[in-house]
């Protein structure tokens, strides 16, 4: 696995292992000993995917403090817009916002703590996974609005549900971070 450092401080872009043969494909997206060379989380508590169709945008989503957790995200079938916003006010990145477009087994992208995430759907359906280092605390499930991060998202009528548009604007947005 090669890391690849981004716009944002510690958010990078994983070139995953990925073998063809006649059969099909093999990836592999986690490697203890890789992960750690790179100071980079593996214990990882919760994984769970979702199922997406063309032109959603989920987001921009992360856990408040003590809940927050370092996040990789990968795809397994189709492509994605994925885009992070750091909320770390003592970051040199703070408040910058970084979009990296996501194929399936290509890459993963590593979203330390005290960022928000979030992806638009470019293929006509898109399976992403994500692998948390902290469990879902529904109480500090927190979001930042999509449209409010200075993000040009190339979609005419996006899908957002209610509870996306309901967030706070990021200028609007008190770091606890
Ligand atoms: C994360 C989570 C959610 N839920 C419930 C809450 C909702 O009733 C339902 C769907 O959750 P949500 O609308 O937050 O799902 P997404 O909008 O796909 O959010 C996901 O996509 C964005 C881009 C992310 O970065 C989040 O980490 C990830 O949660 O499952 C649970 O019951 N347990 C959980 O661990």
């Amino acid at each position: 696995m090669k890391a690849n450092p981004t716009a944002l401080a510690g958010v990078l872009l994983l070139e995953n292992f990925v073998s063809h043969d006649k059969r099909g494909t093999f990836i592999k997206t986690f490697h203890a000993n890789s992960f750690g060379a790179e100071q980079l989380t593996v214990d990882f508590r919760e994984s769970y995917y979702s199922v997406s169709h063309k032109d959603v945008i989920r987001g921009m989503h992360f856990q408040r403090p003590p809940h927050e957790h370092d996040k990789l995200v990968y795809v397994t079938q189709g492509s994605i817009l994925d885009v992070i916003v750091d909320l770390r006010p003592d970051s040199p990145s703070y408040l910058q916002h970084v979009a990296i477009q996501l194929n399936e087994h290509i890459s993963s992208v590593y979203i330390p703590r005290g960022c928000a995430h979030g992806f638009l759907t470019l293929s006509d359906t898109a399976t992403v996974v994500y692998n948390v280092t902290s469990v879902y605390e529904p109480s500090a499930d927190a979001g930042i609005r999509w449209d409010s991060i200075g993000f040009d998202w190339p979609v005419t009528e996006p899908i957002v549900s209610g509870r996306d548009n309901s967030f706070v604007n990021l200028e609007d947005f008190d770091s606890e971070f």
